[in-house]
C-alpha cells in the first residue's frame, strides 16, 4: 500500500464528496437489511393464521409489511445510485487529475527520457495503469464500505437471532472469499497476456498501414498477412486461456451459495424441530442473509487482487512521476533575449549512445547576424542547434546567451525565443492554418497568410480545395518533403524570434525556391540572429560567417569570399556544387 500513498491528497481533496458517500452507502445497506426481517414476519403471521387469527387483521398485517418492503427497498435502490454517483465519481475526479499530474511531468521531463523509454510505454502507464489505480479509488473503496457495512449490520441481527445458525451460515464464506481471490489473480495474470498480445497486434498493424505503400512495392503481403495470421493465432490462444478461467467464476459462487443455503435449511430444520429457533420464518430470513452476504464476500478476494494490481500500476507511475527533468529552470524572474550567442569550448556526449557529438566547439555570432553551418554528414551540425534551444546541457565548457551562460536565462524564455525547424518536418494532423499557427496561437490569418508566403508555399496551399484549412496528415492530404518543410519554415517564422534555427531544412526544395525563400528569410530576419545548418554552398553563402564541422570539431571559419581562397571542405564543395549547376544548366 506504500506506493498507492501517493493518492491521500486525491482522497483528501475529494475528501467532502468521499465522506457524504460513506454515509449513503451506510443507509443504503441499512434499507436493504430490512428485507430479511420482514420476511421473517411474514412467515409469522401466516403460522398465526395457522394458529386460527382472524383472516382480515391477517390481511391487512401482510399488506403493512409488503409496503414496508416495498418503501425499504425504494429507499435502499435510491441510496445505491446515490453510493454510485459519490464514490465512483471520485474515481473518476482522481482518474483525471492523475492523468493530467502524469502528462504534466511528461511534458516536463528532457527529451533523453523519451529515448529510454518506448511511445507505447508512455501510453500504458497514463491510460491502463491509470485505469488500474482508479479501480482502488472506486470501486475497491466503495465494496469495502460496503461489505464491512453490509456484514457488521448482518451479523449483529444473526446474533441476535441465532447465534448457532449464525456460526454455521457464514462458515463456507471465507473459502468462498479465498477461492474468488485466487481466481482474481489468475484472471489478472492471463489478461495481462491477453492485453500484450493485443498490444503486439495494433503495432503490427499499425505499422502495417502506415508502410503499406513499401509493403505493395516489394510484394510482400503474403508475408505480412502470414506473420498477422501466426500473431493472432497466439492472441486467440491466450483469450481462450483467458475465458477458460473466467468460466470458473460463476460456477464457484453458485456452488459455495447453495452450500450454504443447504446449511441453513439443514441446521435451521434441526433446530426448528428441536425448538431451538421459534419460526421456520428465521430459516427464510437467514437463506436471505446468505444470498445476501455471498456477493459482498466474493469481493473481498476480488477487492484485494484490485488493491495489488493497483499498487503495482501505481509503483510504475510513481517511477515516472518522482524523475527529475535533467533540463530544469532554475530563474524564475524573465529574462529579456536579444540573439548574442557564444560557444566556448563545448563538449557534448550522448548518454545512451555514449557518442561525443562535440569536442571543443567555440564561436560566437553577435545579435543581427547569420551564421550558417557545414560539414559531413554527422559531424556535430543538428546538436550545436540542440544546446542552444537547451534540449540538452553541455558536459564541459559554455554557451552563453547574450553574455550569460544558457542556464541561467528563464527556460521558457528562452525557449519562446527561439524559432526551431527540424531536419524532419513533423507536422500534426489539423488544418494548415493550425500547423502554422501552431508557435503563435494568437497569429491572423494575415499572418499566417504572410508566413506561409515568406516560405515560398502559399501558391500550394491555394491549389488545395480548402486551402488553409486543408487538414494534413493521417485524416487528411499528404504533403510532399519539400511542401511540408516549408510549413514547417512558415511555423517559425510566424512567431518572429530573436533567435533562428534552420537544420538543413531547404534540403528538399529544388534551388530556385530555396534561393526565394533564402532572399525572403534575408529581409525577415533583419535584426535576428540566424543559424542555417546546410550542406548546401547556395544556402551559406550570404551568411556574415560560415563554420565547418568535421568529427565535433571546427575545422574552418570565415565568409564566403575567404573560404573559396582557401582549400579544404568548403571550396570543394563550392567548386562540386558550381559544376553540378552549370552541368544541370
Ligand atoms: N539523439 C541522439 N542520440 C544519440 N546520438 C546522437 C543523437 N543525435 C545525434 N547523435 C550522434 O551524434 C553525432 C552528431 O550528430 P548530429 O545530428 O549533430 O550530426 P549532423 O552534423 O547534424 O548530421 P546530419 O548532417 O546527418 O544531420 C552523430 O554521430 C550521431 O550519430
Amino acid at each position: 500500500m506504500k506506493e498507492l500513498q501517493h493518492l491521500n491528497k486525491y482522497f483528501l481533496k475529494y475528501k467532502k464528496h468521499l465522506l457524504i458517500g460513506i454515509v449513503i452507502t451506510i443507509i443504503a445497506r441499512i434499507f436493504l437489511l430490512f428485507t430479511p426481517r420482514y420476511i421473517k414476519k411474514i412467515f409469522e403471521v401466516v403460522e398465526k393464521h395457522q394458529k386460527g387469527l382472524g383472516e382480515s387483521s391477517i390481511q391487512s398485517e401482510l399488506i403493512e409489511i409488503i409496503l414496508y418492503i416495498v418503501g425499504a427497498a425504494i429507499i435502499a435502490g435510491i441510496f445505491t445510485f446515490l453510493m454510485r454517483q459519490t464514490i465512483i465519481n471520485v474515481s473518476r475526479y482522481i482518474e483525471y487529475d492523475l492523468k493530467n499530474e502524469i502528462y504534466n511531468q511528461y511534458q516536463k521531463l528532457s527529451l533523453n527520457f523519451y529515448k529510454k523509454n518506448r511511445t507505447g510505454d508512455l501510453m500504458n502507464r497514463i491510460s491502463e495503469d491509470v485505469g488500474r489505480v482508479r479501480m482502488y479509488a472506486g470501486p475497491a473503496i466503495m465494496y469495502s464500505i460496503n461489505t464491512i457495512t453490509l456484514f457488521v449490520i448482518a451479523l449483529i441481527y444473526m446474533f441476535d437471532e441465532a447465534p448457532k445458525l449464525t456460526l454455521y451460515t457464514i462458515l463456507p464464506l471465507p473459502i468462498l472469499s479465498v477461492a474468488i481471490y485466487k481466481l482474481s489473480k489468475e484472471i489478472h495474470k492471463r489478461s495481462t497476456i491477453v492485453q500484450q498480445y493485443l498490444s503486439k497486434l495494433s503495432t503490427f498493424t499499425q505499422e502495417t498501414f502506415s508502410g503499406i505503400s513499401v509493403i505493395k512495392a516489394y510484394g510482400i503481403e503474403p508475408y505480412t498477412a502470414s506473420s498477422f495470421n501466426t500473431l493472432s493465432e497466439a492472441s486467440k490462444q491466450t483469450q481462450l486461456s483467458l475465458v477458460k478461467v473466467q468460466a470458473f467464476f460463476f460456477p464457484m459462487m453458485i456452488l459455495l451459495i447453495g452450500a450454504s443455503n443447504l446449511l441453513v435449511i439443514y441446521i435451521g430444520g434441526k433446530q426448528y424441530i428441536n425448538g431451538e429457533i421459534e419460526s421456520l420464518g428465521t430459516i427464510a430470513e437467514f437463506i436471505i442473509y446468505v444470498n445476501m452476504l455471498t456477493w459482498p464476500v466474493a469481493t473481498v478476494g476480488w477487492v484485494t487482487s484490485i488493491v495489488q494490481q493497483a499498487e503495482a500500476s501505481q509503483k510504475r507511475i510513481n517511477e515516472f512521476l518522482r524523475l527529475e527533468p535533467e533540463i530544469k529552470n532554475t530563474v524564475n524572474i524573465h529574462t529579456k533575449i536579444h540573439g548574442n550567442i557564444k560557444f566556448d569550448n563545448v563538449f557534448f556526449t550522448y548518454d545512451d549512445t555514449n557518442i561525443e557529438a562535440l569536442k571543443g566547439v567555440s564561436f560566437n555570432i553577435n545579435q543581427g547576424e547569420t551564421l550558417a553551418i557545414l560539414g559531413k554528414t554527422g559531424s556535430g551540425k543538428s546538436t550545436i542547434l540542440d544546446l542552444i534551444g537547451r534540449l540538452y546541457d553541455v558536459n564541459n565548457g559554455f554557451i552563453f546567451i547574450d553574455e550569460k551562460k544558457i542556464h541561467q536565462l528563464n527556460l521558457s524564455d528562452l525557449r519562446n525565443s527561439v524559432g526551431y525547424v527540424p531536419q524532419e518536418a513533423f507536422l500534426f494532423s489539423d488544418t494548415i492554418k493550425n500547423n502554422i499557427k501552431f508557435g503563435k496561437d494568437n497569429a491572423t490569418d494575415q499572418d499566417v497568410m504572410e508566413a506561409a508566403k515568406d516560405a515560398q508555399v502559399h501558391k500550394n496551399i491555394l491549389k488545395f480545395n480548402k486551402k488553409y484549412d486543408t487538414i494534413l496528415g493521417e485524416r487528411g492530404i499528404t504533403l510532399s518533403g519539400g511542401q511540408k518543410q516549408r510549413i514547417s519554415i512558415a511555423r517559425a517564422i510566424i512567431k518572429k524570434p530573436e533567435i533562428l534555427l534552420f537544420d538543413d531544412c531547404l534540403s528538399a526544395v529544388d534551388t530556385e525556391t530555396e534561393e526565394k525563400i533564402l532572399k525572403n528569410l534575408n529581409r525577415i530576419t533583419q535584426g535576428k540572429t540566424t543559424i542555417i545548418v546546410s550542406h548546401r554552398v547556395s544556402s551559406a553563402k550570404n551568411a556574415d560567417k560560415i563554420i565547418v564541422l568535421e568529427d565535433g570539431k571546427i575545422v574552418q571559419e570565415g565568409n564566403h569570399n575567404t573560404l573559396i581562397n582557401i582549400e579544404g571542405y568548403y571550396k570543394h564543395l563550392y567548386l562540386k556544387q558550381l559544376s553540378e549547376n552549370t552541368g544541370s544548366n
